[in-house]
Parts: C-alpha cells; sequence; structure tokens
C-alpha cells in the first residue's frame, strides 16, 4: 500500500478543505482589525453601521467556513481509512499461508482497526491543521508586528519561552502517547489469545492465572495512559502562563504608551485581540505535530502489515484437464517448511484415479497433512510436480484448482451464522435440491431435520451447536456442494459414537463413488473401507495397497493398525 497514492486519491476533499480553512483563517485575522475602526469610528464619532454589517458578515462567514472546513476534512478522513482498511483486508485474504502465519492475530487487528484511525487523524485532521493553524500564527505574528513591532518582541520573548516548553511536553505526550498504544495492543492481544481457548483456560483451571497476567497488562496500559494525560494536563497551562505574563506586561506597557499618545487605543486593542488569537492556534499546532508523528508511527505499521507476501493467482495457460488422466498425481515432490528444516514431504510420488477412497496412515508428525497443504497450493513444493487431472498445479489458475478440490479439516472450522449459510459458504448460488443432496450424501439429512429451525438454525461460534462429528460432515457437504474432482478429508481424531462412525464411513463411501477421496486416516474403519492406503512416514511414502497387503506386508502399518492407527497424543 502507498500512502501518497491513496493522498493523491483523495487530493479534492483534502484540498478544497483545507482551501476553505486558509480562508475561514483570514476571515478571523481580519476582525480585530476591523474592530479596532469600530472603536476608532466610536472614538471619532464617525458612522458605525458599515463596520457594525462587516463584522457581523465576517463572523457569519468565519462560522460557515469553519464548519464547512469541518466536514470536507472529516469525510476525507472517513474516505482514507476505508480505502486504507479495504486494502489491507485484501492483502490479508490475499496473503501467503506462510507469510501469515507468522502474525500475531492481536497485533493485526490492532493494525487495522486502530491504526488506521490513528493514521487518518495524522494524514486528514492533522495535516489540515497544522497548515491552518501554521497560517493564523504567521498571519497574526505579521500582523502584530505592522501594529507596533516592538511589543511584538516582548509577546514573541513570553510566547517562546512557553513554546520551548509546550514543544519539549509535546514530544513526550507523543513518546507516552506511543507507549500506550503499544500497552493496549499487548492487552489486545492477551485477550485474544484467551478468549480464543476459553474452554482450555478452565479445564486447566488457569483463569485466575489469566486474570492476574491480564491484569497486569490492562494496569501497563493505564499507567501509560495516566502519563500521557498528566504531559497533556501540563501543555495548556504551559501556555497559558507565557499568555498571561505577555498580556499583563502588553497591557501595562500599551496603556503607559496610550498615556503618552505614542500608541492609539484601537492599535492596543487590536494587538492584545491578535495576542488572544495567537494562542490557541500555538498550541493546536503543536498538539497537531505531535499528532502527525504518532500518525506517521502507526502509518508505517499499516505499510508494514499490507506489504505482506500475496499469493500468486496464475494465469490461464494451466487451465483444463487431461481425458482419462489421473485426479491427483505427485511426481517426485519434496518440499520443507524452511531452509533449515527437514522436508516435511520427501520424494514423494503416487497417483489416484478419478473415483475411490484412498487413506493416508503414518505416525504424528510424518507428513500426512503437508500433502494436502501442498495440493491446495497453500505452499508450493520445492521440487517435483503435482498434477489435477493431468495439469500441473504450479500453472492453473488458483481460483480454479481451489474449485475442483473440497477440503476438510480435522476441526472442521464452521462459522457463526445459520447451518444454511455455512453449507452454501463456497457456493452461495446452490438450489435447495443441491443442498439436500449434499446434505444426504454427507449423511447428514436426519441431523438437519431435527434441528430446531432446519436448514436456518444458527450455529455459535465455530459450529457450536452440533456435535464434532456432525460439524465434520457439515463441513462435508459444503465441500461437496461445490462438486469437487477430489475430496481432501482430514478424519477428525476426536472419538466418535458409533452411529457417527457409521454415518462418516457411509458418506465417504458414497463420496468415493463419484469422485477421489483423499483422506488421512485416524480410524481402521477407514482404511478398512478404503481401496488403497498410503503409509507415510518420516515426510517419505514407504509402502501402499490394500489392508489386507499392508498387514501382511508393512510392519508400519501394522504397528498403526495394531494401535487402532490414530496417532498416540495426535493433536495435530
Ligand atoms: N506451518 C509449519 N511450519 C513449520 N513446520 C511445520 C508446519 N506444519 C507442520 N510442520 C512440520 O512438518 C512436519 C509434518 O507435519 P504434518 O502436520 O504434515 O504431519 P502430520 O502427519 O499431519 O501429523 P499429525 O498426524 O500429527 O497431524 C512436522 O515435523 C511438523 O513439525
Amino acid at each position: 500500500m502507498n500512502i501518497s497514492v491513496i493522498i493523491r486519491r483523495h487530493r479534492l476533499l483534502l484540498g478544497a478543505g483545507t482551501l476553505l480553512g486558509l480562508a475561514g483563517t483570514a476571515a478571523t485575522l481580519v476582525q480585530p482589525l476591523l474592530i479596532g475602526g469600530l472603536i476608532e469610528a466610536v472614538a471619532t464619532d464617525r458612522p458605525v453601521l458599515w463596520p457594525i454589517v462587516s463584522i457581523a458578515a465576517l463572523f457569519a462567514a468565519d462560522a460557515l467556513l469553519a464548519a464547512t472546513h469541518f466536514y470536507l476534512i472529516g469525510r476525507a478522513g472517513e474516505n482514507i481509512v476505508l480505502d486504507m482498511r479495504t486494502t489491507l483486508t485484501g492483502r490479508l485474504l490475499h496473503s501467503q499461508i506462510r507469510a501469515f502465519n507468522k502474525l500475531e492475530h492481536g497485533d493485526v487487528f490492532t493494525r487495522t482497526v486502530a491504526d488506521t484511525s490513528l493514521a487518518r487523524i495524522a494524514l486528514s485532521s492533522s495535516v489540515a491543521q497544522i497548515i491552518t493553524s501554521g497560517f493564523t500564527t504567521i498571519g497574526c505574528i505579521a500582523v502584530m508586528a505592522w501594529i507596533d513591532w516592538q511589543m511584538l518582541l516582548v509577546t514573541a520573548g513570553c510566547l517562546g519561552a512557553a513554546s520551548t516548553i509546550a514543544l519539549g511536553l509535546a514530544r513526550a505526550v507523543r513518546k507516552a502517547a506511543v507507549a500506550n498504544r503499544e500497552d493496549t495492543s499487548a492487552y489486545g492481544s492477551g485477550l485474544l489469545r484467551v478468549l480464543g481457548a476459553l474452554t482450555t483456560v478452565k479445564a486447566s483451571r488457569a483463569e485466575q492465572r489469566e486474570e492476574e497476567r491480564l491484569h497486569t497488562l490492562a494496569d501497563a496500559a493505564r499507567g501509560s495512559g495516566i502519563r500521557v494525560t498528566r504531559l497533556s494536563a501540563m501543555l495548556m497551562p504551559a501556555m497559558n502562563v507565557g499568555t498571561q505574563v505577555s498580556l499583563a506586561v502588553v497591557i501595562a506597557w500599551g496603556m503607559a504608551r496610550t498615556a503618552t499618545g505614542a500608541l492609539p487605543v484601537a492599535d492596543l486593542t487590536a494587538f492584545i485581540m491578535y495576542l488572544f488569537y495567537l494562542v490557541s492556534p500555538l498550541v493546536m499546532l503543536f498538539m497537531s505535530l505531535g499528532e502527525f508523528q504518532q500518525g506517521r508511527a502507526a502509518i508505517d505499521r499499516v505499510q508494514d502489515l499490507a506489504a505482506i507476501d500475496q499469493e500468486e493467482t496464475g494465469d490461464a495457460t494451466g487451465s483444463g484437464t487431461v481425458a482419462g488422466a489421473p485426479a491427483v498425481e505427485f511426481e517426485t515432490v519434496t518440499f520443507s517448511y524452511s531452509d533449515t528444516a527437514a522436508p516435511a514431504v520427501n520424494d514423494v510420488s503416487f497417483s489416484l484415479p478419478a473415483t475411490g477412497v484412498t487413506a493416508i496412515v503414518g505416525p504424528s508428525g510424518a507428513g500426512k497433512t503437508t500433502l494436502f497443504q501442498l495440493v491446495e497450493r497453500f505452499f508450493t513444493p520445492d521440487r517435483g510436480t503435482i498434477r489435477l487431472a493431468g495439469t500441473d498445479t504450479a500453472s492453473m489458475p488458483l481460483g480454479e484448482l481451489r474449485a475442483r478440490i473440497g477440503l476438510v479439516e480435522q476441526d472442521s472450522p464452521l462459522m457463526r451464522g445459520t447451518v444454511r449459510e455455512n453449507l452454501t459458504y463456497a457456493r452461495p448460488d446452490a438450489t435447495l435440491e443441491d443442498i439436500a443432496e449434499a446434505v444426504e450424501a454427507a449423511h447428514l439429512t436426519e441431523v438437519v431435520d431435527a434441528l430446531p429451525d432446519g436448514l436456518d438454525t444458527e450455529l455459535g461460534e465455530g459450529g457450536t451447536g452440533l456435535s464434532g462429528g456432525q460439524r465434520q460432515r457439515l463441513a462435508i457437504a459444503r465441500a461437496l456442494l461445490t462438486r469437487p474432482d477430489v475430496l481432501l478429508l482430514d478424519e477428525a481424531t476426536s472419538n466418535l459414537d458409533s452411529d457417527s462412525e457409521t454415518a462418516l464411513r457411509d458418506a465417504i463411501t458414497t463420496i468415493g463413488a463419484r469422485c477421489q477421496v483423499l483422506t488421512i486416516a485416524h480410524r481402521l474403519s477407514t482404511t478398512i473401507g478404503a481401496d488403497r492406503i498410503l503409509v507415510i512416514e518420516d515426510g517419505r511414502l514407504r509402502a501402499s495397497g490394500t489392508h489386507a497387503e499392508l498387514m501382511d506386508g508393512d510392519t508400519t502399518y501394522r504397528r498403526l493398525a495394531g494401535r487402532q492407527l490414530a496417532p498416540a497424543g495426535a493433536a495435530s
């Protein structure tokens, strides 16, 4: 994301808002001169109607310009934040899984929600404020010098000292505010971490410990927040003292000079009014500079996140299928998660026909899930080729590749929403007949019929409201709705009751008749019923065959089958 491109896109609104702000400032600056003129007219007995009308018109113009300036800059700011958030969410959704896995979710949340807001303030109101306050400050000083340069020197001395203190304070406020943002972000991340595993926290009786940890984090945020308030609280009084001292000096010296006739009363009044007008823009200038600095730090954080590596979507050169080709083919595929790690998949080759059930078995950490990640192109192989219906997946458009595959993960992520919304997530245009067919193939018809509102039953976060087995079969039905050529299924390791287990096995058999089902099997009943079994160990394909063949010929399979297959303590 390029911030200057985003600003350029909104330059019209920002420019118009700033121009109106400047016009409003000019209107403010003329006011004391006109009031001085009015005083002079009264003093010299000249007609006062015209000065009064001009002052009233100027007040009205000032109010109108200020309101329009505020609205336009606010609107530009909201447009900028929308632009940044839309770009960021797009970049995150299309990011490479490898890069995304490295991110801390709480931090992503803070950058997307809070930092974009700070960036908005910096890019819209702070910049506009710096320009208009700067203009007012320079304008006031210029007019004051024109009225009486000696009194300006006195004022500059007093206000200059106060400004130096204020500048130091503004810098300290900025530093403290950055620390406060980091502390708040740490509390947010901590909270997200705990809420994401609330059942584990409860089961581990860690509520008290987590409460204390979160309290410590929240307390750190309170501490830095109080520091921001303490420093900000001194900013205004520092400027006020400067103003009061300069005001006292200007009034005393000015009155003495008016008494001798060296300074007209109207000039003294105008000078004092400019002195008042000068203070608030000066404070605003310092505060806006501080805000802008804070915003710049936020912009850096947003830009950092937006630079996340993107998935290659691929071109159309790899489209299409080759008639009669195997559904899935691995040819000497090798893949490591990092340069230093041992290969998670090592020189694996196999070929699977258009239909049937293939079970993958192997000890925990053998590389079974990694095979799925490679088929989906969440990661790309270091060596070798993966083909889907005869076409190299590396050259296939990503959308086409994933449309041909159905993926059902072990913990079957369902989302908050109705059963129907969950089912049609990958195919929102599915008809009622399509839904009924997929639900039937996943052996879920009776379950859905028994739900209080059928397909319209609301599920909780992560699909709560259904049993683990039902959740996984719902995920299978969801995958089936896209009519995939290949269904990748990571069987749940959790113990299913015998009804659920039978339903799952029957569903796999039914679906195996219409596409290739590649399942990471944790149950003996699945491998016994499979057309072929691939035994994976240490990333290598060590054997393949039917249950009977492998029981005879492969020691690893025999050992796993003896343990009923699910790797002991598997937690993948
Ligand atoms: N995202 C990742 N980053 C780095 N290493 C990983 C990642 N995912 C898996 N690994 C490593 O790759 C190897 C294979 O993991 P994989 O998840 O494919 O095994 P698995 O056979 O599916 O295991 P399980 O049966 O326990 O689910 C393991 O050594 C694991 O530590």
